[in-house]
């Protein structure tokens, strides 16, 4: 599995668009997969509000709500931000959610957003993702901050609203999800101990990426278990720990060995001599 930064993402998004020729089809398939694994979280019995930013992540945030009000969830959609600043994409899809007879509140600013936000347990955040620049501006960080005070099921498409996406600390404030569901490929901030924690549990969904694009434009791999394990050469059932060759590990220092420790519990766990 690839791990990216949001201008490899982007790069991977837009050949994949223009080039492979999947077009509008991406967002469609962002938005049904994470669907997908939102109905395997939360139940038809919870109201849901999904709430939308006027960007590509809130237009995965209409497919989303589109597609578990299709399959009889109980869902409104709260856009934080005017319609004019919704880019196309985004208009379409709000487009076919309201032909469905799906429900938009739109809120443009903090006072609209208060008379909206009552009751909303379980939250489906589509404000930001990778597009975030510089500190959080009104009214999204209202409906950050009201989210995570309220709310007590959040569940972030692709990072968690106002968390950068790659190394970088917090700028001001950002959604604490219980659940990320992140889009073709995990994020560096992912793994960036200051934003880690944000993400609650996470899972990557693929929505048609290509490996060949991911190599083109990325060479960060995340060694999952499975990856490992094939890279580890096979030992005889009969193999003595002679067999296979000495490790020497040199390293160390006075007052921090843990990289030294662990090194060498990673020798003997692999069976060195
Ligand atoms: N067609 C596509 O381009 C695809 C995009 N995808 C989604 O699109 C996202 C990226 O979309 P965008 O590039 O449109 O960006 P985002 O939607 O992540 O962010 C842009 C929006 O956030 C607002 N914003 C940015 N910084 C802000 C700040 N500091 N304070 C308040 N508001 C701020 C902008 O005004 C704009 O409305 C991905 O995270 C992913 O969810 C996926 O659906 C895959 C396909
Ligand atoms: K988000």
């Amino acid at each position: 599995m690839f791990i990216v930064t949001a201008k490899e993402m982007y790069d991977i998004d837009h050949y994949t668009m223009q080039t492979i020729g999947y077009g509008n089809l991406l967002m469609e398939n962002a938005g049904r997969a994470v669907a997908e694994k939102i109905t395997k979280i939360i139940s038809k019995e919870e109201p849901i509000s999904v709430f939308v930013g006027t960007g590509h992540n809130g237009g995965d945030g209409y497919v989303v709500a589109r597609t578990l009000w299709n399959i009889g969830y109980d869902i409104e959609v709260i856009q934080v931000g005017e319609n004019e600043k919704l880019k196309p994409e985004v208009r379409f899809h709000k487009q076919l959610f309201i032909n469905c007879r799906g429900t938009v509140h739109v809120a443009v600013d903090d006072e609209t957003l208060q008379h909206v936000f009552t009751n909303k347990k379980v939250v489906i955040d589509a404000l930001i993702g990778i597009g975030l620049t510089e500190n959080i501006r009104e009214p999204i960080a209202t409906a950050i901050s009201l989210i995570n005070k309220e709310a007590e099921m959040i569940v972030s498409v692709d990072i968690p609203s106002g968390l950068p996406s790659d190394e970088g600390n917090l700028s001001s404030i950002a959604i604490q999800a219980h659940h990320t569901i992140t889009i073709g490929a995990p994020k560096m901030s992912m793994f960036i101990p200051s934003t880690e924690d944000f993400y609650g549990n996470w899972d990557v969904v693929s929505i048609g990426h290509s490996p060949f694009v991911f190599e083109k434009y990325t060479n960060r791999i995340m060694i999952t278990k499975e990856l490992f394990q094939q890279t580890m050469p096979r030992r005889k059932k009969s193999a003595h720990k002679g067999d296979h060759g000495r490790g020497l590990i040199i390293g160390g220092c006075d007052n921090m060995p843990g990289a030294l420790a662990m090194a060498v519990k990673a020798a003997l766990k692999t069976g060195r001599d």
